[in-house]
């Protein structure tokens, strides 16, 4: 007899897989060369003003205002030059009434000085002496200490992921060293008798196992460490040993195919002889129906699909959200915004389709559309896809122009909870 099983709503599996599997965020610092791409595991504070001096922000003269009062085109007024100053020096001396001092952008404001004029607002008579045609006031064309940030404030918080602007901040105050969430470990098993390795030449009957490497890439793109364990026969025996030293090894581990009710699929004998508490083995989505998650003591399993599509799907639901939790992530699930049905879409289904999907800007409007066939077995639309269409369960189709929801796949924003209120259809 086939087992019988039950499906339970995507948001409900996705919910128990937030409830019952953690992994403890750990840090480790690493040098600011190797942070880009990390999880800051403490918010980035500023350590000090910036600028950390009043400074110039044009190249041109430093003069005390005042001296300008009278100025106008018909009256021009001379200063003698005192001086000169490149940025990254300091000019000592003083500056008296009608003096000024050539000064280039980011150099420091003599101290005498309180507005600087443009060197194109200037007339050169000679090394020594300039006139000026107009009036400035005090602090004209100053660039205060502290303007761009003060001391102390939080300028990135923890749990972002660090880009080239974090970078550029870590690098104006001075952390060399960074503290990043660990990234958390995760092993990956194929099983299929069926595959061979990549560099293999096809068989038949045989297929290229390309679900391990799809994960492999979901994970480090998750900002997660894999362990890639192997491919392994389908084989009871074997499976289960290497399932059994694999756990030992990562933080989480995910099995690809051997999920369903076939001879050969495995995963269900492996979780029972593994005493594992199963938090579910069907859900209501196509593709990945299959998906089972499970707990074995403290660390989670993924028996994810053998089928590609539906492999590639169970992952983004529910191992990235765990894997960017474990790396101080706010908003671990994947970013949820809404998207004009750029087709139609005929085919209903009881379960809520998750269609692999490309979004694109028209005449200022998200447009979304499937990037290939919407099957589970079906590799080929993984290529273009950048989203994951939402159309939930029912008993009818969709129209293009239809308002949907859309799961981003490479926004680094993220949700915190992108799962309550996905609405059927709405125009
Ligand atoms: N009688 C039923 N049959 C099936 C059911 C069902 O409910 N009743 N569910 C179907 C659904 S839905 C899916 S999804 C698949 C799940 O299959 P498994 O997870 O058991 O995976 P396998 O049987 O091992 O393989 C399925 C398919 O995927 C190919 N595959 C496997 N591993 C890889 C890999 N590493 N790289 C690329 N492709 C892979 C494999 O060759 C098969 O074609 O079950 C349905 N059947
Ligand atoms: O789990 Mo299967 O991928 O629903 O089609
Ligand atoms: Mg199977």
């Amino acid at each position: 007899m086939v087992e019988k099983r039950k499906p339970i709503p995507v948001e409900e599996a996705v919910q128990k897989v937030m409830e019952h599997t953690v992994v403890h965020p750990q840090t480790e610092m690493v040098s600011i060369d190797e942070s880009y791409g990390r999880f800051l595991a403490e918010d980035l504070l500023a350590s000090h003003d910036v600028p950390a001096f009043d400074r110039s922000p044009y190249d041109g003269f430093a003069i005390r205002a005042e001296d300008t009062n009278e100025a106008n085109s018909e009256h021009p007024i001379s200063f003698e030059v005192v001086g000169e100053i490149g940025a990254g020096y300091v000019f000592e001396g003083e500056v008296k009434p009608f003096q000024a001092v050539r000064i280039m952008t980011g150099a420091p404001i003599p101290t005498d000085c309180n507005a600087v004029v443009m060197l194109e607002l200037t007339k050169e008579i000679s090394d020594k002496k300039i006139e000026i045609k107009r009036a400035f006031k005090d602090g004209d064309n100053i660039s205060y200490q502290g303007e761009d940030t003060k001391k102390g404030t939080v300028l990135v918080e923890k749990g972002t992921q660090i880009n080239p602007g974090v970078v550029a901040l870590l690098a104006t105050f001075g952390y060399h060293q960074v503290t990043v969430a660990k990234k958390p470990v995760i092993g990956v098993i194929a099983t299929g008798s069926e595959l061979l390795d990549v560099d293999e030449p096809l068989a038949p009957g045989k297929i290229r196992n390309s679900n391990a490497y799809m994960i492999i890439a979901q994970i480090e793109r998750a900002g997660g460490e894999a362990l890639y364990v192997g491919k392994l026969d389908d084989d009871l025996e074997a499976c289960l040993n290497a399932t059994k030293e694999a756990l030992s090894k990562v933080d989480m581990l995910i099995t690809t195919g051997g999920v369903s009710v076939g001879d050969y699929d495995y995963v269900p004998a492996i979780l029972n002889d593994l005493g594992a508490d199963v938090l579910f083995n069907k859900v209501a989505m196509r593709p990945g129906s299959v998906t089972t998650v499970a707990t074995v003591g403290e660390k989670a399993f993924y028996g994810l699909s053998g089928n590609p599509s539906a492999c590639y799907v169970g992952f983004e639901l529910f191992v990235r959200p765990i894997i960017r939790r474990s790396l101080f992530c706010t908003h671990p699930h994947l970013q949820k915004v809404t998207a004009t049905l750029g087709v139609d879409f005929p085919k209903v289904n009881p379960f809520m389709r998750l269609v692999r999907a490309r979004v694109s800007y028209v005449d200022g409007a998200l447009i979304v559309s499937p990037s290939g066939v919407d099957k589970s077995g079906i590799v080929s639309s993984l290529g273009g896809a950048d989203c994951l269409l939402l159309l939930p369960g029912g008993t009818r189709g969709y129209q293009k122009g239809m308002s949907v929801d859309v799961l981003l796949l490479e926004s680094t924003q993220g949700s915190e909870w992108p799962w309550n209120n996905i609405v059927p259809s709405y125009r």
